[in-house]
């Protein structure tokens, strides 16, 4: 596939820091594919996001899209660990600010806040909904501005396993009906492989794409159908010296292994594995 976007970081590094966060990392991407990011904790994940959204302008850095254009001149959605919604406004108007007038004339947030199941609490604020319809309201206003490139930081993380499984469903839904293209960071590697047409696996820091996958299993899928898993399993034996490689210098959040055969992985998975 053509790629419609490419992205090269010569080096990311932090005032002060003894080595780049990033360094040398590339890769392009195809339109509307969604491509999961996996790394360990502090390989500079956030700070690519923050690169692609064009908030990091001090990154030795280049960001172009297929027509030649930068993150600049073109809608980025960026979806964060927390809503971030304004608590002063209400669900309605914490999409519409995003909005120009012709797309709020036009209805655009209402359509989207009903297509996220949140159409009877337009009026509402968001202290008086629950956690997970506050990432409903966070999704929405990210699909909102018709995004070119929708970046998502561990959007789902922190949620009981149930709502973040419902909210996995939603975006998928919401993505299939207005496609575009999406990088997700998860540590989750069965999230990834549940989600994503491809996932990029990034070394420690400095970081590299140290690994290219594509995820060619039909949707809709569950983290644990057989194929799902299957595809997990071979994975990991496949490229266990790698992403042990990894775990070993640094990594952190491993819950559990499921099939114990990696030592000290970077992965985190799902506690019911
Ligand atoms: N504003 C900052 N100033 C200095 N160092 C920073 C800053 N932000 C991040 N870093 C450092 O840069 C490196 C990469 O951080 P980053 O947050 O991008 O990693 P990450 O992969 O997103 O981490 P996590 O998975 O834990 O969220 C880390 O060593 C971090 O401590």
């Amino acid at each position: 596939m053509l790629a419609d976007l490419a992205v090269r970081v010569a080096e990311k590094r932090y005032p002060g820091a003894a080595q780049p966060a990033i360094a040398e990392l590339a890769f392009e991407l195809p339109a509307r594919q969604f491509c999961c990011i996996v790394g360990p904790s502090g390989c500079g994940k956030t700070s690519l996001l923050n690169i692609l959204a064009g908030l990091d302008r001090a990154a030795r850095a280049e960001v172009r899209f297929g027509d030649g254009s930068t993150p600049a001149a073109a809608p980025i959605g960026y979806m964060f660990q927390t809503p971030r919604l304004l608590p002063w406004r209400t669900v309605r108007d914490n999409v519409r600010v995003v909005l120009d007038a012709q797309a709020v004339a036009a209805g655009r947030a209402e359509q989207l806040l009903d297509e996220m199941g949140l159409g009877t609490c337009l009026d509402a604020y968001p202290g008086q909904l629950s956690g997970g319809m506050q990432r409903r309201v966070a999704l929405a206003r990210a699909f909102a501005i018709e995004p070119r490139l929708l970046l998502l930081d561990e959007p789902f993380v922190s949620l009981d396993h149930p709502v973040a499984e419902h909210l996995r469903d939603m975006l998928l839904e919401l993505w299939q009906r207005h496609p575009t293209t999406v990088l997700f960071v998860t540590h989750d590697l069965r999230e990834a492989i549940q989600l994503a047409d491809r996932i990029l696996f990034l070394s420690r820091a400095p970081s590299q794409v140290i690994l290219d996958v594509a995820v060619d299993l039909p949707r809709p899928r569950r983290a644990e159908d057989a194929a799902c898993e299957d595809f997990r399993r071979a994975l990991l034996a496949r490229h266990r010296d790698l992403l042990a490689g990894v775990a070993e210098e640094g990594a952190e959040g491993v819950r559990c292994l499921g099939d114990g055969a990696m030592p000290k992985p970077f992965l985190m998975e799902h506690p019911a594995c």
